[in-house]
């Protein structure tokens, strides 16, 4: 399947999930993130979820890392395209960005070498771990310059399609993606 047809066809699935489903999903999958062989790990970078795009809540997720008191950084998105890394603390002030995202306003910046794991959004997977989002290459710019041994994890309401089959040489395939009903290891 093309990607670009799979972000049609998951973006409408998306806007038809009714809040309580979503809401089950994002807890079923952070009770699945837990069984993970991650927590021996410190450095973990999560996304923070677009109420208005309807994406999974990862505030569970991350409730369970401060809990675990992992070193936790979210994305903030600059004009070239990149994604920055901030530091999420007590004193972090959040403003949903123009696409409905949140971020931080403030907090300091930590370098890509710096991250142990990272949680990544997605709009479909395929059985091989390569995965579809807006389709603005962010994750695959921020995947290349993280270190070779950094833990990708992708987060899906929705299972594994078969096959996505106009991967480019960008594209960087997850090693683990939690569903609502079980861990894919790729
Ligand atoms: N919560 C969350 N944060 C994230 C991501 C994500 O998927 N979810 N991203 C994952 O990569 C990055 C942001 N990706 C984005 C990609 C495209 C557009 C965007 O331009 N959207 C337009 C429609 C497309 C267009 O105009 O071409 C829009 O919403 O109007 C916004 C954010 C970084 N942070
Ligand atoms: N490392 C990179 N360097 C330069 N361009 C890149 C890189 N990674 C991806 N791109 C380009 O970004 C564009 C979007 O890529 P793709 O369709 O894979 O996005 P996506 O994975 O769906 O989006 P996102 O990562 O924002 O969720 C493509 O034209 C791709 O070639």
């Amino acid at each position: 399947m093309l990607k670009k047809d799979l972000r049609t066809h998951f973006l409408e699935l998306r806007a038809n999930t009714p809040a309580s489903t979503l809401t089950k999903a994002s807890l079923d999958i952070s009770e699945n993130v837990l069984k993970l062989p991650l927590w021996d790990l410190a450095t973990f970078h999560i996304f923070l979820h677009s109420i208005e795009k309807k994406e999974l809540d990862t505030r569970l997720i991350i409730d369970n890392l401060r809990e675990k008191n992992k070193n936790i950084l979210v994305p903030r998105m600059s004009p070239n395209q990149e994604l920055q890394h901030i530091q999420l603390t007590e004193d972090t002030i959040l403003e949903v960005n123009r696409w409905g995202i949140p971020e931080p306003v403030n907090g300091d910046t930590i370098s890509p070498d710096a991250i142990d794991v990272v949680f990544t959004p997605l709009l479909a997977f395929d059985r091989q771990g390569y995965r579809v989002g807006y389709g603005k290459g962010y994750y695959d710019r921020f995947f290349a310059q993280c270190r070779k041994d950094c833990i990708k994890i992708g987060l899906s309401q929705f299972e594994a399609v078969d096959e996505i089959t106009d991967k480019d040489k960008h594209d960087i395939p997850l090693n683990y993606c939690v569903t609502p009903l079980r861990i894919y290891e790729f």
